[in-house]
This record gives structure tokens, sequence and C-alpha cells, in this order.
């Protein structure tokens, strides 16, 4: 079987304070977005994880798909033997979620290839035991998100009439030195406030938090940015902790830009 694991961004994101688990409360707006991995599982005797495409760093048995399989195995022991393969596109380290996205498309697939019949409910926990960003790729619909982006809540917003330009500047930022960086806080404008479905006032409105300190330590991230905005993007923002950029268009109106060496550029027409 083969599923796609499929990027996020983040539409505005507020870091509102650190809690005693050192974890923040954030919120934010997930939006998922059609730059895909492809994940294929098989049976076999042992169990083999293997990957193609982007060289991800670390060990494999660090992998969030081989974590996801054991989390699932040790509570469902008739799991058997599999061979993953992860083929990825989505770069790491960008703030796609895209790590995120690769485990918990393990949990849906093993759940459904082997009849687990694991509620929902049930996989979002098992994905928050992975990782802050996992849970939202069990139901991967536009949601409001707050906690530590665990607690979802579903949002009426479809961007199907705009085109999206994602650039990553090959810059790894990690995300838990992002956090590090930054000072909690109230935003000035909540989430809430925001008029979700008026697009055009967002450049004034919705802000992400780490911007001001990723953008202090890569100024390149900030450049991308501009050429956005200067080139009729309507919207344009660092995604998560970054580094990868992501700008809305018009739609079928993204320009032929440019980009420096080392950099990669994703179109979603
Ligand atoms: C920045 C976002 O991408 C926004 O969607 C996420 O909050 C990050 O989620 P993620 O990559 O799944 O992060 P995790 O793997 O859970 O955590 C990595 C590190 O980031 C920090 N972290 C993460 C999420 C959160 N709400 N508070 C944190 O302080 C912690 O230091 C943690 O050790
Ligand atoms: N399947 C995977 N794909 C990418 N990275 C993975 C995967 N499994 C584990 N990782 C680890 O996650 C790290 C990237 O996570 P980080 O939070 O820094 O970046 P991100 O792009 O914001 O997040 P993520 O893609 O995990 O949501 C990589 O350095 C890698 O060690």
């Amino acid at each position: 079987m083969i599923l796609f694991p499929n990027c996020k961004i983040n539409l505005g994101l507020h870091i509102l304070r650190k809690r005693e688990d050192g974890f923040h409360d954030l919120e934010t707006v997930f939006y998922p977005l059609p730059l895909e991995d492809a994940l294929e599982v098989l049976t076999t005797t042992e169990m083999i994880f293997s990957q193609s495409g982007i060289e991800i760093p670390g060990d494999a048995t660090e992998n969030l798909c081989v974590k996801a399989y054991q989390l699932l195995k040790a509570d469902h022991p008739q799991l058997p033997p599999v061979h993953m393969h992860l083929h990825k596109h989505i770069p790491t380290g960008a703030g796609l979620g895209g790590g995120s996205s690769d485990g918990a498309f393990t949990l849906k697939l093993l759940n459904e290839k082997y009849n687990l019949n694991i509620p929902a409910q049930k996989l979002e926990q098992y994905a928050a035991v992975l990782g802050s960003d996992c849970p939202f790729f069990i139901r991967n619909t536009a949601c409001f998100a707050s906690g530590r982006g665990e607690i979802m809540e579903p949002l009426q917003l479809d961007l199907s009439g705009y085109s999206f330009l994602l650039v990553h500047p090959g810059i790894h930022v990690n995300t838990g030195w992002a956090f590090s960086r930054l000072t909690p806080g109230p935003p000035a404008i909540p989430l809430r406030e925001i008029d979700w479905q008026d697009v055009l006032s967002w450049k004034d409105r919705l802000t992400n938090d780490f911007e001001d300190v990723v953008l202090a330590a890569y100024p390149a991230i900030g450049a991308i940015k501009r050429k956005m905005y200067d080139t009729g993007a309507v919207y344009a923002a660092m995604s998560g902790s970054g580094s990868a950029v992501v700008a809305i268009y018009p739609k079928n109106s993204i320009p032929v830009l440019q980009w420096e060496e080392g950099y990669r550029a994703f179109e979603v027409p």
C-alpha cells in the first residue's frame, strides 16, 4: 500500500506561553498543501526501513515512520514485520511538517492495511506522542490549532482559488532552537479576529512570531519574502519555524523567478 504524506503551512503562528513540560502553548491555523512524500509499506519477514530522495539528517531508527510503527506495535502485537520505504520530496527543517506528516501517515497506513480499527481520535493521540505537528495530519483539513498544536477545531477555508509558491533556501532551522530564542506573549491580533475569507487583509494582520528571531539569524529568508511581495503575492510568510517561505498569488499568476543556487521552489498551481 502506498500513501502520499503532504506538507502543511501555518497561516499565522503565535507563541503564547512556555509550559512546565518545556513545550509552548501556541495558536495557529494549519492548512494542507499537496507537496508530497511517498510512503510504501509491504509485509515482510523482518523489519526494514529504506529511504530515497532528499537525505534526512539523523539515524534511520529515529525516523518518525519507524517510531510510528513501534508505537502501534507496542499496543497491537499482531502487526507483522514490514518493509517501509519513504521517498522524500518535502524539505526537512523547513517548517513544512514533512517528518510529522510521514509519522502520521504511517499510523494511518498501518491502521488501514492491517485492519486495526483504531478510531481517528485515538490515532491523533498516538500522533501527539510522535510530535506536536503530527496530530494535524490525521485529519489533514484546515483547522485552528492550540495547545502544542494537538487541540484542533475545523476552519472553513478554501484557498483553491489561489496559487501557492513555496521557497526553501536550503537552510535547516532546528525547531527546538527557534522556540528557545523567542519571548512568548499575547498576540497583537489573535487569530480569532482574522477575517479568514478576506485573504487580502492577511498581509497587514497575520503574523508568524518566529519571523523576528529566524529572519534576524538568516536575512536570506526575509529577502525571499520581500521578493514574493514585490512580484504580486497577496500574502507571504515563513511557515512554522522556517526556513521555507510560502506565498499566495492570484490563481495561475506565479511569476517566473530566479533564485540563488541551493534554493528550491515548489509551485501548487
Ligand atoms: C513550529 C511548528 O511547526 C508550528 O506548527 C510546531 O510547533 C513544531 O512542531 P514539531 O516540529 O512537531 O515539534 P516537536 O518535534 O514536537 O518538538 C521539537 C521541539 O520544539 C519545541 N516545541 C515544539 C512544539 C511546541 N508547541 N513547543 C515547543 O517548545 C520543543 O523544544 C521540542 O523539543
Ligand atoms: N520522516 C522524516 N522526514 C524528515 N525529517 C525527519 C523524519 N523523521 C525524523 N526526522 C527528523 O526531524 C528533523 C526535522 O524536524 P524539524 O522539527 O527541525 O523540522 P521541520 O521541517 O519544521 O519539522 P517536521 O518536518 O519534522 O515537521 C530532521 O532533522 C530529522 O532528524
